[in-house]
């Protein structure tokens, strides 16, 4: 049987450590940007095309080293172990049974190595990226794209929306400052010099984004660009995707929702590389309303993590397979037969006339 995502989210609470609890569903600040993400679609409507023959549909999905079977990949978050066990291994066997894109997070509590292997297991052609954060030191920035690329990975993903860590209230109140004894951050620890924290910095400049561009041929996404003028950049300098995304409301707190930041960006980029979407997306409609708009492809980051805490392996693949099946339902009312033949026009504001 296959369970709502709001018994899955509700089966994970009663699952987790409340403290673990609020590390995954907490946001920065007064979690503004975080309840935007989900009040942001619901602002929108879909205004559907009828009589469009449209019974055949094909959810497949050209992106940065993968053809996706459904134009949706799972956004890198950490720590899976805390949500389950079996941790990032269960998230890349479900994910890569579902033909989604993994995006591991260097803060994953198993090796990117382990990772992309299991996901290979179950599906040779899966396609899994890694995500990391430029780091202080080159050495260890060079050392995470090596493992990556070691690992099979086939792309890239760097967070630019993480200068500094965000102030996340929930995890300062509960005194959630590491991870339990028995976890580690596993990408982290076979390093020149031994196990390195994860460090973040405000002193990056596109000039250190040529240089990572010039240390690996793999093709290379830039994410948490909410700004037009960002995109337009990370197109001169020869990126090969973005993610447009507030990092789930847990960084910039006064930041925009991801969907209202879209329209702007899409216009920019232009259709020269892909712009993928995460923030708020919890149902099929969401899905669409940002296919339609321009996204090539949605992200979901907390409906993963409940899936994973409630059951594992088997709650991915149901969350997977609940957001496909709602994708392709939403589709076909919608007169659409690809994701291709999504149109802005089919999105209007509630409340407006139309
Ligand atoms: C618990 C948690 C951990 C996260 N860790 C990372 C991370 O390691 N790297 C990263 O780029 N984004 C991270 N994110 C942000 C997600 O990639 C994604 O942008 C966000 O969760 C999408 O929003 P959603 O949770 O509403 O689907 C994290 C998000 C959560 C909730
Ligand atoms: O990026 C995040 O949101 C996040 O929670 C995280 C936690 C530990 C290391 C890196 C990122």
């Amino acid at each position: 049987m296959i369970d709502s995502l709001a018994g899955l989210h509700e089966r994970a609470r009663q699952r987790l450590d409340p403290v673990h609890y609020d590390f995954f569903a907490g946001g920065a600040g007064a979690e503004v940007a975080l309840a935007e993400n989900e009040r942001a679609f619901g602002r929108l409507a879909l205004r559907p095309r009828v009589l469009r023959g449209n019974d055949i549909r094909d959810l497949r999905t050209t992106l940065p080293g993968a053809r996706a079977a459904v134009p949706i990949f799972v956004s890198p978050t950490a720590f899976h172990r805390l949500a389950h066990p079996d941790g990032e291994l269960a998230t890349a066997r479900a994910t890569a049974a579902a033909g989604a894109v993994l995006i591991s997070s260097m803060a994953a509590t198993v090796a990117i190595g382990e990772v992309a292997a299991a996901a290979r297991a179950v599906d040779p052609a899966a396609a899994v990226w890694f995500q990391l954060y430029l780091q202080r030191d080159p050495a260890v920035t060079e050392h995470l794209v090596r493992h990556a690329e070691a690992a099979g990975c086939s792309a890239l993903v760097i967070t630019v929306d993480s200068p500094v860590f965000g102030h996340r209230e929930r995890d300062q109140h509960n005194g959630f400052h590491d991870l339990p004894a028995g976890l580690t951050t596993a990408n982290m620890q076979d390093l020149p010099g031994g196990p390195r924290e994860i460090d973040m910095s405000a002193a990056f400049t596109w000039a250190h984004l040529a240089r990572l561009r010039a240390l690996t041929r793999l093709p290379l996404l830039l994410k948490g660009i909410l700004h037009p003028a960002d995109a337009r950049l990370a197109v001169e300098a020869g990126l090969d995707g973005i993610i447009v995304s507030n990092h789930g409301g847990r960084q910039l707190d006064a930041a925009p929702a991801g969907i209202e930041a879209l329209p702007p960006i899409v216009s920019t980029v232009d259709g020269e590389i892909p712009v993928l979407l995460d923030g708020g997306v919890r149902r099929g409609s969401d899905a669409v309303i940002a296919l339609a708009l321009g996204a090539t492809a949605i992200g979901l980051g907390r409906p993963v993590l409940w899936g994973l805490a409630a059951a594992g392996e088997s709650g991915v693949r149901q969350v997977l397979e609940l957001i496909r099946a709602e994708l392709d339902h939403v589709l076909t009312l919608c007169g659409a037969s690809r994701p291709a033949e999504l149109t802005p026009d089919l999105v209007v504001p509630r409340g407006c006339r139309c």
